[in-house]
């Protein structure tokens, strides 16, 4: 082991952390650490961008079904899964790699390949090596939690996470989804879009169980047509049936039920990377299931140690990850005029088929905090644009502050939704009431927006406010 290099900052973690050190650090001497041979973090190489990049090829495959409704006569012949794969992967691969080769190449960061553990509150050990920073950034991100049944140990190649089914070299004819959440609403869409049987099952009886009920049944009102739901199921076991196929046993209510596979997907959730940090011995705080405690200047409870991202934020998504960084980044440089992250209306959106968006609370939350509200849906099929679609069953809804008009929480399902849901995210963002957003601008006629415009304007409508006991 040679002397023991000092840096000015180390960051733990090539995804947020990577894109965290950006010009402004040009004078700093900086350590960048990734214990995983590939570079860029999760959203770049596994996460965000890869499904995204699969779920418009799925789209195109569920198009024929949505096509027929309009008098279109389109047939889905096949999807060529290699050839998407590698078009997708040739593509991301050759970021990940050529962001790796800029940072190895620059001259104030200095790339270490391997785990990093904490030794003491400002020293790192990584393999044989050992440094010293003034500050340190973790950003260490999450992991798919794995599953516990009896026999997986004897299946594995064929049962998979999201970490690896998007790289399969054959698209499983009959997929199997453990886990009724976000990853698997996205590859449920995927899967079945692209042409496999796909089975769904959850523990519990409701999918998408953190977003508005009404928005969750109706999630899975449509899923159900797609693929074969199966609510209130446990998993008892996944077993090797011969000839590579594969057989789930699931339980429910004492009852056994069986599902031939010839791949399980497991998305029962996720999990912090925090334990291979040995944070105790930096005296860094981490609350339930190691999730790092920081403060809204992004601060650990150690001087110097801040943490940004799926390690320590109550949000896994990208847009949080990125504006915890902007914090550390302006904090970093300005350590006398320190920031916030404004935690205040995140939005997520679920890139299944049906899209669903959301800001703010549902009504669900509203009545148990008991704040009073007025809650108005607008149907897709009551606007000019939805006519053009055919829409049936897709809506906006939205629930408001009565007298100050202040918009409490936003809940789309249906096309665009993650796009229609901007507008509403900025009125909450920057204070804008019903009246204002609704009558203060123009709405493109007929647009897919004027749902929205709608929705509002039918929030003012509204007479009563919703009971709070209903
Ligand atoms: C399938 C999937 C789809 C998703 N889709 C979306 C989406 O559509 N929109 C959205 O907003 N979010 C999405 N997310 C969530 C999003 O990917 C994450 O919130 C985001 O990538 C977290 O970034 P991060 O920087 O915190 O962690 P990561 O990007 O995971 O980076 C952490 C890095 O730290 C490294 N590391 C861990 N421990 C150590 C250690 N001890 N030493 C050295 N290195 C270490 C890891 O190898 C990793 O490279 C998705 C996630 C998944 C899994
Ligand atoms: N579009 C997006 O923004 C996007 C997409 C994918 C992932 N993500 C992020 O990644 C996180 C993880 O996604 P996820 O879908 O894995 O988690 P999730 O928390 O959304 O859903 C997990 C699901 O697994 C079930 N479950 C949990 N434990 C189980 C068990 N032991 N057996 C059977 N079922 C079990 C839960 O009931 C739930 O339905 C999300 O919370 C989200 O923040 C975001």
């Amino acid at each position: 082991m040679g002397a023991m290099q000092h840096f000015d900052l180390a960051v733990i973690g090539s995804g947020s952390g990577n894109s965290l050190i950006d010009e402004r650090f040009a004078d700093w001497n900086v350590a960048l650490i990734e214990r995983d041979p590939v570079f860029g973090g999760t959203c770049i190489n596994r996460g965000c961008i890869p499904t995204k990049m699969f779920v418009v090829p799925a789209d195109f495959g569920v198009s024929p079904a949505e096509a027929e409704r309009l008098g279109v006569d389109l047939r889905f012949v096949g999807a060529d899964w290699a050839a998407i794969r590698d078009r997708i992967f040739g593509r991301i691969d050759a970021i990940s790699a050529g962001g790796l080769d800029w940072r190895e190449r620059s001259d104030n960061v200095t790339v270490f390949h391997g785990e990093a553990t904490f030794t003491g509150p400002h020293t790192l050990r990584i393999g044989e090596e050992e440094i010293t920073a003034d500050q340190i950034v973790i950003a260490t991100g999450s992991r798919p939690r794995r599953l516990e049944v009896p026999g997986l140990e004897d299946v594995a190649g064929k049962v998979f996470t999201s970490d690896d089914i998007m790289r399969v070299d054959e698209r499983p004819q009959r997929l199997v989804i453990i886990g009724g959440g976000y990853i698997g609403a996205e590859f449920a869409h995927i899967f079945s879009g692209l042409g496999s049987d796909v089975t769904m099952i959850n523990r519990s009886d409701v999918l998408l169980r953190h977003h508005d009920r009404e928005i969750a049944d109706q999630f899975q009102k449509q899923l159900a047509g797609r693929v074969r739901l199966r609510l209130n199921q446990s998993l008892s076991a996944v077993e090797n049936e011969g000839d590579g196929v594969l057989v789930v046993t699931t339980d429910r209510n004492g009852v056994e039920y069986e599902y031939f596979a010839d791949a399980v997907l497991v998305a029962i959730g996720r999990e912090r990377n925090s334990e291979a940090l040995n944070l105790e011995a930096a005296g860094i705080d981490t609350g339930e299931h190691g999730q790092i405690r920081v403060d809204a200047q992004q601060r650990t409870s150690v001087e110097g140690v801040w943490a940004i991202g799926d390690v320590s934020s109550d949000y896994l998504l990208k847009h949080v990850a990125n504006a915890e960084a902007r914090t550390v980044q302006h904090n970093l440089l300005h350590p006398d005029d320190m920031v916030e992250t404004d935690h205040r209306y995140v939005p997520n959106a679920v890139f299944s088929n049906p899209q669903v968006a959301a800001v703010g609370a549902t009504e669900e939350q509203l009545r148990e905090w008991g704040i009073p509200y007025v809650a108005y849906s607008q149907r897709y099929a009551d606007v000019a644009y939805g006519w053009a679609l055919e829409d049936e069953s897709h809506f906006v809804k939205l629930l408001a502050a009565p007298g100050s008009w202040h918009l409490l929480g936003a809940h789309i399902i249906g096309p665009q939704a993650s796009t229609l849901i901007q507008p509403l995210i900025q009125a909450m963002s920057f204070g804008q009431t019903v009246p204002d957003l609704a009558r203060g601008q123009y709405w493109i006629h007929p647009a897919l927006p004027e749902v929205v415009e709608n929705a509002l304007l039918g929030l003012l409508e509204v007479k009563q406010p919703a009971e709070l006991s209903r």
